[in-house]
């Protein structure tokens, strides 16, 4: 089995000072390291327990990657390994974000020690005060035909106005790499807006989740992903690009193929028949910022 480090991570853990990181094989799975402190049996008793929960409707678990089990993996030491399906596995040229959800990243039961470390994060980036966070993101620049992707520390950075900034950004066919400059969103409405959509799919996610108690999706982030090799510029430098999407595989127009999953479960407890108000309030607010941007995608924003 050949295996290789992910192209377009864009949060979380790497292999760092002799710990695996992530790997991905060339048949479509995602092998996430065992974290240790519990962290990575909290995170395999979820998907198991997520696998056989007939109270998940069908339709749900479509925003969820296949699990397929746990595998100790050669090419990392013998490392025990989460197989997951490779959201990416299908994209040639993707844009990926993953935002954090809910105003509180620590969860009940959490060391002190622990909740005072989130807190401190929470507080200094946009998670307390709009209800999620952008813990990573990579665009591909049209301008550039290559990939961008910014500095955690930048992102760390971002307060309110920037998060809806980088929003644009991420659907955006120019000025990726200067923060300041204005965004043209040229991909808006490809991305965040129709029946296929980012939006569509949060909303729906929603539904779900202004019922579901089984479980409270602490610290759990939305990976949101759309195919760039199907967007075409147009060749006049001067006006706003225009954009066409074209997908030469399926030789469909609009196909920027925009994808909404979860990712993440170190944190997921039991939900005891309560709603995740946590997940669910930064859902809302995510879906208005978008909502937001949708219906006035020309605004400048400040940084
Ligand atoms: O170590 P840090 O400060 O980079 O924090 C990690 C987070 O990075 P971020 O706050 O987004 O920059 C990191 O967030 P991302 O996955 O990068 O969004 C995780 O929350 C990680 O905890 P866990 O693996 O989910 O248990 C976090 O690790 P722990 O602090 O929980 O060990
Ligand atoms: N199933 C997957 N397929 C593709 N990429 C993934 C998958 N799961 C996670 N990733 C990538 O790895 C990053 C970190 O994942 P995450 O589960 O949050 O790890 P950690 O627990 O180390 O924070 C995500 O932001 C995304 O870029």
């Amino acid at each position: 089995m050949q295996l290789k480090v992910p192209e377009h991570q864009v949060a979380g853990h790497i292999a760092k000072d002799g710990k695996p990181g992530p790997l991905v094989d060339d048949k479509g799975r995602f092998f996430k390291p065992l974290q240790g402190d519990s962290r990575g049996e909290n995170e395999v008793k979820f998907y198991e327990s997520f696998a056989t929960n007939t109270e998940v409707p069908d339709h749900i678990r479509r925003f969820f990657p296949v699990y397929h089990g746990t595998q100790a993996v050669e090419g990392s030491d013998g490392a025990a390994m989460i197989v997951l399906e490779n959201l990416l596995a299908d994209y040639s040229k993707p844009s990926v974000m993953d935002v954090k959800m809910g105003s509180r990243t620590w969860y009940p039961d959490a060391s002190e020690e622990y909740v005072q470390k989130c807190l401190k994060k929470d507080t200094d980036t946009t998670t307390a005060s709009a209800g999620f966070r952008i813990s990573g993101f990579e665009v591909y620049d049209h301008k550039e035909s290559s990939f961008w992707k910014p500095e955690r520390k930048l992102l760390r950075g971002l307060k309110v106005d920037g998060a809806r900034l980088t929003l644009r950004k991420f659907v955006s066919s120019n000025s990726l790499s200067d923060m300041g400059s204005k965004p043209d969103s040229a991909f808006v409405s490809s991305v965040y807006g129709g029946s296929n959509g980012v939006l569509t799919q949060l909303l729906e996610l929603k539904t779900w989740f202004e019922n579901q108690t089984l479980y409270h999706f602490n610290s759990c982030s939305i990976l949101m992903v759309y195919e760039n090799e199907s967007i075409l510029k147009g060749n006049d430098d001067d006006a706003r690009p225009q954009v066409k999407l074209v997908d030469f595989a399926h030789g469909n127009d609009d196909d920027a193929r925009p994808q909404v999953k979860l990712v993440d479960f170190a944190h997921v407890l039991d939900g005891n028949g309560v709603i995740d108000h946590n997940f669910l309030g930064g859902l809302c607010s995510f879906i208005n910022f978008l909502r937001d941007i949708l219906q006035s995608p020309d605004e400048s924003a400040e940084s």
